[in-house]
């Protein structure tokens, strides 16, 4: 949702449930406030179009012994991780901190290797929930998944957390959409690939496709990534893949892949 202001009236631009981006309309406030779904969805949009908890992007990263690695975060819902998900966070938490390198804390890429359905997603949401929570992080997130778990993503990051989630892909028409209405905070761009990046993003995530990655990567080269999430990352791993290489472009401080076979071949992969 974006607003303008026609003949002194606020207009708000609607992207409809299950209807692409290129299919929004403009609707008088009233209109959209006239069933439950709108005025959730107004408020919303009222949330987090006042830039909630970012100025200018300045990370202030937690270093060792800042902050308790061990406290839990709180999520929506009344959602409460399991015993092993509360370790791997804190596994996730130590890697994101990493290693002292003599003069700054490095990070350690890591790779999550559960077994389908031990809630992968669940975890990752987590480590976000951690570093919003406690990291004082204000660089967003990037989470790259199939596009076909890209609606399951969101479900699951809105059901667990309140974080603002921008879900990018779909045709060129719609992305052209979405850059210009949910990237960033009103009057921060002047037009792709020349972000001002003083006003800061909107979304705390960014939810896309490999594909997308690959096909539109000039779309996130504007960003700074405290994290990026990469889901079924045994997709990646030719060195020479093109989406690997878009990928290694982008400014992302922090990896997280998740695969639930990491190997397929041999032990090797894992080097990779
Ligand atoms: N701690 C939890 N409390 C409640 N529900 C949970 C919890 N952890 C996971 N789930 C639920 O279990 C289901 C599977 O979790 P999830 O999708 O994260 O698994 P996954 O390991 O990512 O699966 P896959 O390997 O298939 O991608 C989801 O519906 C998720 O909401």
């Amino acid at each position: 949702m974006c607003s303008r202001v026609v003949r002194g009236r606020e207009q708000l631009r609607v992207k409809w449930t299950g209807l692409e981006y290129s299919e929004s309309t403009w609707e008088e406030e009233d209109q959209v406030a006239g069933d439950a779904a709108g005025r959730v969805a107004l408020a919303r949009f009222r949330r987090f179009s006042v830039r909630p908890d970012c100025g200018p992007p300045k990370p202030k990263r937690p270093s060792k012994g800042d902050v308790d690695a061990r406290r839990l975060p709180a999520f929506r819902n009344g959602r409460k991780l399991r015993n092993y998900q509360e370790e791997s966070l804190h596994w996730m938490v130590s890697n994101y901190r990493g290693d002292f390198n003599g003069a700054t804390w490095e990070p350690r890429n890591c790779l999550l290797g559960d077994e389908m359905g031990l809630g992968k997603t669940a975890q990752s949401i987590s480590v976000m929930a951690w570093l919003r929570q406690f990291g004082k992080v204000q660089w967003p997130f990037l989470v790259v998944a199939p596009l076909t778990t890209l609606g399951h993503w969101q479900r699951e990051i809105e059901t667990w957390t309140d974080m603002n989630t921008v879900v990018y892909a779909g045709a060129r028409a719609d992305r052209d959409i979405i850059r210009a209405t949910e990237f960033w905070h009103r009057g921060g761009s002047s037009g792709r690939g020349d972000p001002k990046p003083d006003f800061g993003p909107k979304f705390h995530v960014l939810l896309t496709s490999y594909e997308t990655v690959l096909k539109d990567t000039a779309a996130f080269r504007g960003f700074k990534f405290e994290a990026a999430i990469l889901d079924e990352a045994h997709r990646l791993k030719s060195r020479s893949s093109a989406t690997r290489l878009a990928l290694e472009d982008l400014n992302i401080h922090w990896l997280l892949l998740l695969s639930g076979t990491p190997v397929q071949n041999n032990m090797k992969e894992l080097q990779v």
